[in-house]
């Protein structure tokens, strides 16, 4: 299974602290950028260098920079939008292509509503962002435009991951990589992820009523 799960103690304790049911919009929003910042890190810890001469302070010296195309970050709409920020603090040269995906409360199929992505994606690496990987659909829809652009470097991030989500994921696209916090137990009835972080998008934009 391409799936990798981060182990670090930061992001263990600030995973927990979302996980609380009384964790507030702000608050929720804050750990979901400082999550993200932490496991972008490790996302891209393997991507290519290349040497290069630059002029330092005492002449010409040999440096390292990162090889290829501008990499394109991919949140998904709405709640891959709260996980930008801090994946741009680390790349903030990252171009922005934006998808936006609405979970069908019946069918739990994704519905498509907005695309704008960025020029070159056959040449650039995607770094899709969004925090629930439930039943893998809005992940799997996305790849599949991704692919259907030429991109052929893609990696997902994601803050928890369903057993369910991570196989379909797998299956249909066993090249993509998939980084999360947490592989969580399941879904329930309604298409959840237990104990998972209720719903990621209604916490980070204050939508949640009740
Ligand atoms: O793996 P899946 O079963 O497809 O579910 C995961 C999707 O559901 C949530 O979005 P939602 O549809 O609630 O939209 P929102 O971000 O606007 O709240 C979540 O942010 C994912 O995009
Ligand atoms: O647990 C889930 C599943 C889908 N979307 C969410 O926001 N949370
Ligand atoms: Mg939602």
């Amino acid at each position: 299974m391409n799936l990798h799960i981060i182990k670090h103690p930061l992001v263990a304790h600030k995973l927990t602290l979302m996980r609380e049911a009384d964790c507030s919009t702000g608050k929720f929003r804050t750990l979901t950028k400082e999550l993200s910042r932490l496991m972008a890190y490790e996302a891209t810890r393997d991507f290519e260098t290349e040497h290069c001469d630059i002029n330092g302070w005492c002449g010409h010296i040999n440096g390292e920079r990162i090889k290829g195309k501008t990499l394109t970050v991919v949140p998904i709409l709405r709640a891959g939008l709260g996980m930008l920020d801090g994946v741009l603090d680390l790349i903030p040269t990252a171009k922005i292509s934006v998808v936006g995906l609405q979970r069908d409360e019946e069918t739990l199929q994704p519905v498509s509503y907005f695309e704008k992505l960025v020029d070159k994606m056959d040449e650039r690496p995607a770094l899709i962002l969004d925090p629930m990987l439930a039943t893998g659909g809005s992940m799997v829809a996305t790849i599949d435009l991704l692919k259907a652009k030429g991109c052929r470097n893609i990696k997902a991030l994601v803050l928890v991951a369903a057993p369910e989500g991570v196989q379909t994921v797998h299956q249909a696209h066993p090249d993509v990589p998939v980084f999360t916090a947490a592989l969580d137990s399941h879904l329930n009835e309604n298409g959840y992820i237990i104990p998972g972080l209720g719903d990621a998008g209604d916490k980070i934009f204050g939508t949640k009523h009740g």
